[in-house]
């Protein structure tokens, strides 16, 4: 029998999403008589300390990761559930992504005080978001709404919603789904008004490159269509040099059925008051040539310009 600890953020969502890959992991292991158990480590991340500060102020990428990959290294832990979307672009030494499960709901979504659609919002609405990327485009759908900061896990935003008076909140659909609480969601923003972050609703298990074992195991609850969509979203954003608070959005999906076969990636670069969104896409089988084929074809537009503004 061997033990296998799993790293884990203390917030709701990522003990959430820890506790149920590990129950896949279970089922797993209870269906193939695997010799393996499964222990939760929470630990406290730089991101978790400085919540009130807002994040694309703060800088330096994967603030919610940083502490985690260390006590991989170190061997206080063998795995964690990472966010895709709050994944830095590159690892370090060592460290491998061991499986990227089937994708949940890649969309963002409202959450309105008395369930009013964005259709229905009065002029000059206050909508809550921190996400630049979901400022600008709500901001080029409806130049009306009056977007303000909003910080704190997904719990903290929700109660927000209501103490601090906004008439909605933008959220990805996927924690919510993830938390139960799909009952909240007034509305989903379909990918044209609203394109989602790289790897939203993608999840990371991360492992030691060297855990032949585990990642024997992680394998089994890879999903191809998954990996292969976030595999070309994370190359446009590399080629973009973003980290995860710029105004990119980068969404692919399967064009039929086949996990194997083309993608479709659309990608969108926006200035951060959404009077300027550029939007590419590009599709064939190879999810990298996708990937810099959407990158080349945006920064041939200005995009390069547009992402120096925004990062002033
Ligand atoms: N930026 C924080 C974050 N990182 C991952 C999720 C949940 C959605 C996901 O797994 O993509 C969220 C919350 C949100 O954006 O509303």
């Amino acid at each position: 029998m061997r033990n296998i600890m799993v790293g884990s953020r203390q917030s709701a969502l990522a003990l959430t999403q820890t506790n149920q890959t590990i129950q896949l992991l279970k089922e797993l292991c209870e269906r193939e008589n695997l010799p393996y158990t499964f222990e939760v480590k929470p630990i406290v991340t730089r991101g978790d300390r400085i919540l009130d500060v807002t994040l694309s102020k703060v800088g330096g990428k994967g603030l919610f990761v940083k502490e985690i990959e260390e006590a991989l290294l170190n061997g206080e832990i063998d795995m964690a559930i990472h966010s895709m979307k709050d994944m830095p672009f590159e690892l370090p030494e060592g460290l491998v992504i061991g499986a990227i499960p089937r994708r949940e709901d890649p969309r963002d979504c409202i959450v309105s005080r008395g369930n009013k659609p964005l259709a229905e919002l009065p002029q000059g609405a206050r909508i809550g978001t921190s996400s630049l990327r979901r400022a600008a485009q709500l901001q080029a759908y409806r130049p009306d709404f009056r977007i303000e900061s909003i910080r704190g896990n997904i719990d903290t935003r929700l109660r927000k919603l209501e103490d601090e008076g906004f008439d909605a909140i933008l959220l990805a659909a996927a924690g919510l789904h993830r938390m139960g609480w799909k009952d909240r969601i007034t509305e989903y923003l379909s990918p044209e008004i609203c394109l989602p972050a790289v790897g939203q609703g993608a999840l990371a298990i991360e492992c030691r490159g060297s855990d032949r074992e585990l990642l024997d195991v992680l394998d089994r609850l890879n999903d191809t269509a998954t990996a292969r969509a976030v595999e070309a979203e994370r190359r446009l954003l590399g080629l973009l040099n973003g980290g995860c608070q710029v105004p990119i959005g980068a969404y692919a999906r399967l064009e039929t059925e086949d996990p194997a076969g083309a993608l479709v990636l659309e990608g969108l670069v926006a200035s951060p008051d959404g009077s300027r969104l550029l939007r590419e896409s590009a599709s064939g089988g190879e999810p990298l040539k996708i990937g810099s084929d959407t990158a080349e074809a945006l920064l041939g537009r200005g995009a390069g310009d547009l992402l120096a503004e925004a990062r002033e």
